[in-house]
């Protein structure tokens, strides 16, 4: 798959660990920044991560901020993205299988590289089940925020 990777400034010095793993796993990776630890603000990042997504340039995304919660947020505010905050490895393949989570929030302030590297392992080799009950539950997700396409 084609990753866009995007970290604000406190999420930054966790960004280089991601890559590598995300390169590891055999995917490709689109950075969007930021690219030191110079303050940006997530909202900006998260525009232009989501931007690939839904232009289809990018498969998935992962963003990185203190917390992971205002990246989350920002990215929830765009039609067809479904952000969430991972922090534990259940719930980063769940939110694929069951949720279809296209970006999924980390916090490099909250959790250390090593289990950052589980989340995204988790997340990267989840796929979305074909259960009837969570395609139909992500169809209300979609007409929910608009991006319906049916
Ligand atoms: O976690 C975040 C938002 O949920 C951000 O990454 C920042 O860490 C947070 O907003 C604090 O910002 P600061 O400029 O680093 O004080």
């Amino acid at each position: 798959m084609r990753i866009v990777i995007g970290s604000d400034h406190a999420g930054w010095p966790m960004k280089a660990s991601i890559v590598q793993c995300v390169r590891a796993l055999g995917h490709e990776v689109v950075d969007v920044g930021c690219h030191n630890e110079s303050p940006v603000d997530f909202p900006d990042i998260a525009r232009t991560l989501t931007g690939a997504i839904t232009s289809g340039d990018a498969d998935r995304g992962i963003m990185v901020c203190g917390t992971g919660v205002g990246a989350c947020i920002a990215a929830n505010k765009v039609s067809g993205i479904r952000a969430a905050v991972c922090h534990d490895v259940h719930s980063a393949h769940q939110c694929i299988e069951h949720d279809d989570v296209n970006v999924i929030c980390i916090g490099a302030q909250i959790v250390g590289p090593w289990l950052a590297n589980d989340l995204v392992t988790a997340y990267l080799n989840a796929h979305f089940s074909t259960d009837a009950d969570f395609l139909r539950r992500v169809e209300k997700l979609r007409q929910m925020d608009g991006s319906a396409v049916s």
